[in-house]
């Protein structure tokens, strides 16, 4: 145990160097600020101006405010300490302690971001660049020059405590202090709150590994729960628009999670290391204009999911849209051509025969139809023993307004909504899916398109985006003196001054996929167009799959790929999450689904137990209050209440009394990648029977407390 005074002054030494930074942050905004003015003021003058004048000027406001934006933007998010790392490096005379001694080599300081001094001097060196490398890297092994690692740990401006670790022990001088007792357990331990944090003061090695691979081709990282997956691909991601932002900075960074919950959980991460450039969306809204939270059921999800639905589509949109007329009837030259049902759904097969999504073969199909129309004026001619100028039929009905009224409701402009819905018509979809999918798939898949009001479920989203791309664009409505240009024009530039992405932006130069395991074929494909020309960072955990078919997800998702050959895949092996009494429950639940080496080591204990208590269902709905009021007793931080995704509106109302905003109740689907302080489990074989994965859902649910677990069942049989 370090002594209190000691501590004192190692604090003391440390606040001294934060205020530092501080004044010189303070210095950096207003510098920003007065840069922006500037822009602002180039921006007047130059309305002015003479036009050429005028448009150079407006590139340089341009460019003035989007820099003044971007620097206060970094320099404005949200810091929990944007210092927080100290090396002290060994040096010939001996390393010093005070951080300004001429006798020690200078310490460096490691942040969030890199700050020099009115001189250039390096006040606090950014902890992707090299120079901080040995601070997530060094080992008492291998000490790569360092003798003393502190991290710091700082409440807004003001230094709260210190952690040492001692690399060189042999190295250390005399004047140096050793405080603390893990900086690392420290932050395990502390309580969590809403949203995810960082955790860039303690990095581990295995994780910086991870986090520093280079950035092309495709990066794999597996691991167990609570490995640090998702905060190690985060990690990355800044990392890597820090490194390499020429490369990927400009065409984007794109991170997918499972739900919106999760997004939302994780949203504050990269923002508190300065990167604001990067795209978060969740399964649910990684197509454009769609915002889906809903699930299906699990047999129902495992359909949409499949790669069959893509022949599915593919066929049903070749089928008559259900208004189109079912006869054609055109005057020509007196003489009343007509087409019934079966000629026009001949015609209506040759102009698909030909290949080409349907939005951009009006044309075809006009010349398909004239077609037919001439062949059946030919066959009317032939009968009465006339001749017929062929040609002269075809361009003279083809000019005519009745034969394009007829043409725009028999081949209509389709959206992919409005195709999808007619997966609501059992007969049709029979047609459509006939030796693709069974009755019952049939049945099933109908009846979930019927009822609209509830709007899209997630896996709907993969479906509606294939439809787009079998559809293809429907035709721009030109307006008259608007000439388009690719460019997007100043105005159409986003809050942070980017120019603004056009709809279902293809062209990301990273995309990192979490909860990879759970993607469903046909959302990797969703997902793959995203990235055709990408970089990838992908996370997972095949032991927490809810996903029935892995052998055809993972052909899709090297589909999705491409032809991206580097792979590089990484194991993250220790358990930052669960305790190891809780972690010891979730893994004799999962232990015949999972080999040893996929179950990762929880090495934190807290010394309580996880506590299961029989329940009788008639008084569920008690047993659950009472549960949870004792949990939001037991833990500083929050309490999540998991239970099957058919009862979350039910176990909602049983605490709708509880008014404590700790406290928050998720589907078993919902929970994936969060985590609570305390958690109550609701009916374990509710979850089991729910998923087709059956304890492998149960596993997930068991992994996402901190400190506590009550697990609430009134059947003993999910635990082995
Ligand atoms: N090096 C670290 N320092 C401090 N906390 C860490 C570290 N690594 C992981 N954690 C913490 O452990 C918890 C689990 O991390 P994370 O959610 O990234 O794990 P995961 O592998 O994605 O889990 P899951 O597979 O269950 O979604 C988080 O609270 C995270 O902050």
């Amino acid at each position: 145990m370090t002594e209190p005074r000691v501590r004192r002054a190692e604090i003391a030494i440390e606040q001294r160097h934060v205020d530092r930074v501080y004044t010189r942050l303070a210095e950096l905004r207003a510098q920003a600020e007065a840069m922006r003015s500037k822009g602002y003021e180039i921006g007047h003058g130059a309305q002015r101006e003479a036009v050429f004048e005028q448009a150079s000027m407006l590139f340089e406001r341009d460019m003035m405010v989007f820099h003044a934006n971007q620097t206060l933007q970094t320099l404005d998010a949200e810091y929990e300490g944007l210092v927080f790392g100290r090396l002290d490096l060994v040096d010939q005379d001996g390393a010093g302690s005070d951080g300004t001694g001429p006798d020690g080599r200078e310490p460096v300081y490691v942040g969030r971001l890199g700050i020099r001094d009115a001189d250039f001097d390096n006040l606090v060196t950014d902890w992707r660049a090299p120079a901080a490398a040995a601070f997530y890297q060094a080992t008492a092994e291998e000490p790569m020059d360092v003798v003393r690692r502190r991290v710091i740990r700082c409440s807004g401006q003001a230094v709260l405590d210190v952690d040492d670790d001692v690399l060189m022990p042999d190295a250390v001088p005399e004047d140096m202090r050793v405080v603390g007792e893990g900086a690392l357990l420290a932050a395990l331990g502390r309580a969590r709150g809403e949203k995810m944090r960082d955790i860039v003061a303690t990095i581990q090695r295995e994780q910086d590994e991870v986090i520093r691979a280079p950035w092309r081709g495709v990066t794999e990282i597996t691991g167990g729960p609570g490995t640090g997956k998702t905060a190690v691909a985060l990690h990355r991601a800044a990392f890597l628009l820090y490194r390499h932002r020429r490369q990927l900075g400009r065409a984007g960074v794109l991170v997918i999670g499972p739900s919106g919950v999760f997004t939302n959980y994780i949203s504050r991460v990269l923002p508190s290391m300065g990167e604001t450039n990067v795209e978060l969306r969740a399964l649910g809204q990684v197509l454009d204009g769609v915002e889906a939270t809903r699930q299906d059921p699990a047999p129902l999800a495992a359909i949409k999911g499949s790669l069959r639905m893509r022949k599915v589509l593919a066929r049903v949109l070749r089928d008559t849209p259900p208004d189109a007329p079912t006869e054609m009837r055109i005057v020509y030259r007196g003489e009343v051509l007509r087409l019934g049902a079966k000629e026009l759904e001949r015609v209506r097969r040759r102009v698909h025969t030909q290949g080409g999504p349907p939005n951009r073969s009006r044309v075809r199909a006009a010349e398909t139809l004239l077609e037919a129309l001439a062949d059946k004026a030919e066959e009317y001619a032939e009968a009465d023993g006339r001749s017929m100028d062929r040609a002269e039929l075809i361009t003279e009905l083809g000019e005519r307004i009745d034969f394009h009224r007829f043409l725009v409701v028999w081949w209509p402009v389709l959206y992919p909504a409005e195709v999808l819905g007619w997966l609501g018509d059992e007969r049709r979809l029979a047609r459509a899916a006939k030796q693709v999918l069974d009755p019952t798939e049939v049945r099933l898949l109908a009846s979930s398109m019927v009822d609209r009001s509830k709007g899209w479920s997630v896996a709907d989203v993969a479906l509606l985006d294939e439809l787009r791309v079998l559809l293809g664009p429907p035709p721009k409505r030109r307006r008259r003196g608007r000439i388009e240009l690719d460019a997007a024009p100043v105005r159409d530039r986003d809050g942070a001054g980017r120019p603004a992405r056009p709809e279902h932006y293809d062209e990301y130069s990273h995309i990192v996929v979490d909860e990879a395991q759970d993607i469903s074929p046909m959302q990797w494909r969703m997902v793959g167009r995203r990235g055709r020309y990408a970089s990838w960072t992908v996370v997972g955990d095949p032991v927490q799959s809810s996903w029935p078919d892995p052998a055809e997800a993972a052909l899709a998702r090297d589909a999705a790929f491409g032809a991206r050959t580097a792979r590089r895949r990484y194991t993250l092996r220790t358990n930052y999450r669960n305790s190891a009494e809780i972690f010891d429950l979730a893994a004799r639940v999962v232990a015949g689904h999972a080999e040893a080496d996929e179950l990762p080591n929880a090495v934190r204990t807290t010394g309580v137990e996880p506590r299961i208590e029989p329940i009788d269902p008639a008084s569920a709905a008690d047993a659950v209050r009472a549960a949870v009021g004792e949990m939001l007793g037991a833990v500083e931080g929050t309490v999540g209440v998991i239970c099957a995704m058919s009862r979350i509106g039910q176990v909602e109302r049983w605490l709708s009394g509880q008014a404590d905003e700790r406290l928050k109740v998720v589907g078993s689907l919902d929970a994936k990648g969060l985590e609570y302080d305390g958690v109550v489990l609701v009916e374990p074989t509710e979850l089991i029977e729910e998923s087709l994965t059956g304890r492998r859902v149960l596993y997930v649910a068991l992994t996402r407390a901190t400190q506590r677990l009550t697990v609430l069942a009134s059947t003993p049989d999910w635990l082995p």
